[in-house]
């Protein structure tokens, strides 16, 4: 049986990066950029007054309280750059460009005014209250990262920018297969019957992620009807299918023959880890990636987040996720030859450094430990010392 790196090596080689496209900043929101972004102006782009109150050509060192000065003009916030020869002050909006010569931008506070004469009412050294142009960010200046995932900080700043559009990883489109006769929607179940929680839990995921979901189908254990939705999911130009259940030892564990008899290569099935250890990829060549996650709730979280999510950050062209090293509070057995992957909490101690906690009673089947963890820990082998820390919604890794 594979190791779970031999696995994971195995599926990113079927992983590439999607193709590049733009979009309008309005629908960039979520998107992860797919090249570097530098400053095609610099910001601001003119020295601007920071302040409402008088622009002053102090000339050499800093202006005495009591000087007076005679107002040439007012230049107010969007007006061009306009002279002022010969004068010494203008009236000047926050914001409004600083006419060349003026040196010094004195607040309305600090200054009186009569008639067209303004006189400082204090010392004002020179140069103060203008905002220099590219005191922000010069031309040329890295402005954002490549695989950087679009929020609203970086829609500010490529707005300042006058950036209206930006190269973005294609969204994968994606399909979700829940396979289970036992599965229903909410409301009664009629005697053998569970809710489907697999399919929501992998929607809501793919969604904060960010992927074109095509369709989710639930299909009953017949390998008919799951080779129908695989091959629909095909004609859709689906990138990447995702089927929950049927792949472990039993009768009814049919995802395996039908995605073989469909034409698929398989990549791998079973991997040495706990939960998930039935988990399955395949291949269809020219066509898209298939990932069978185990049918347990749990099983289907750990495929989620330690396989599909490399994926995804493969497609987007993003670099492996790198874990937080963390000291275990306390030791932790588990089966050897396994690797294996356990919901915990990452928190301060006493001392304020961070410590992990593995949830209590978590088992491949029990679902409310997940609702309570902060973070997924791994180990090959038992929990010594430290552990890797991952944080539970990968979109929220870097
Ligand atoms: N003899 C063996 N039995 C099992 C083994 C094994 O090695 N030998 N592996 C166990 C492990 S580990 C797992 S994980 C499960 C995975 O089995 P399947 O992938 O075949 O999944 P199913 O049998 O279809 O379902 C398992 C379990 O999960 C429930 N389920 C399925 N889909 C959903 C869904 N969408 N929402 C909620 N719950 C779902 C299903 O009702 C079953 O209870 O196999 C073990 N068995
Ligand atoms: O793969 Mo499992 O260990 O039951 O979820
Ligand atoms: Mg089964």
């Amino acid at each position: 049986m594979l190791t779970y790196a031999e696995a994971l090596a195995t599926l990113l080689k079927e992983a590439h990066p999607l193709e590049t496209e733009r979009v309008g900043l309005s629908s960039s929101l979520g998107r992860i950029l797919a090249a570097y972004v530098s400053s095609p102006l610099s910001l601001p782009s003119f020295d601007n007054a920071a302040m409402d109150g008088f622009a002053i050509r102090a000339g050499a060192g800093d202006i005495p309280s009591g000087t007076a000065f005679t107002i040439a003009g007012m230049q107010a916030a969007g007006d061009g750059t306009t002279a002022y020869p010969g004068a010494d002050a203008c009236e000047i909006a926050t914001g409004a460009r600083v006419p060349d010569g003026f040196d010094t931008v004195v607040p309305v506070e600090r200054c009186e005014r009569m008639g067209d004469i303004v006189r400082l009412t204090q010392a004002e050294p020179r140069g103060q209250n203008i905002r220099r142009a590219g005191g922000d960010i010069a031309t040329g200046a890295p402005a954002l990262t490549a695989g950087r995932r679009i929020d609203a900080a970086a829609i500010m700043l490529l707005a300042a920018l006058g950036i209206g559009d930006v190269p973005v990883a294609r969204r994968p489109r994606v399909v979700i297969i829940n396979t289970g006769s036992e599965l229903h929607d909410s409301g009664p179940l009629p005697e053998g019957g569970i809710h489907d929680s697999n399919g929501p839990f992998l929607e809501a995921m793919l969604a904060s992620w960010g992927v074109d979901l095509l369709a989710r189908h639930r299909v009953p254990d017949t390998g008919d009807a799951f080779a129908h939705a695989v091959r629909e999911a095909m004609h859709a130009g689906v990138d990447l299918i995702i089927t929950t259940g049927a792949v472990s030892a039993g009768r009814f564990d049919f995802v395996p023959s039908a995605l073989a008899a469909l034409g698929a290569r398989e990549c791998f099935h079973k991997v040495a880890i706990r939960p998930g250890k039935p988990i399955l990829a395949a291949r269809f060549d020219g066509g898209p990636l298939v990932l069978g996650l185990p049918g347990n709730p749990i099983a289907v979280a750990v495929g989620h987040r330690f396989f599909l999510t490399p994926v995804l950050r493969a497609m987007a062209g993003l670099a492996p996720e790198k874990p937080l090293r963390v000291r275990l509070a306390e030791g932790h057995d588990v089966r050897p030859g396994l690797q294996h992957f356990a919901l915990g909490r990452v928190e301060a101690d006493a001392e304020g450094r961070q410590v992990a906690r593995v949830q209590r009673n978590q088992a491949a089947y029990r679902i409310v430990p997940f609702t309570q963890a902060n973070t997924w820990l791994t180990a090959d082998g038992s929990f010594g010392e430290v552990v890797d820390a991952w944080p539970l919604d990968p979109a929220a890794a870097t």
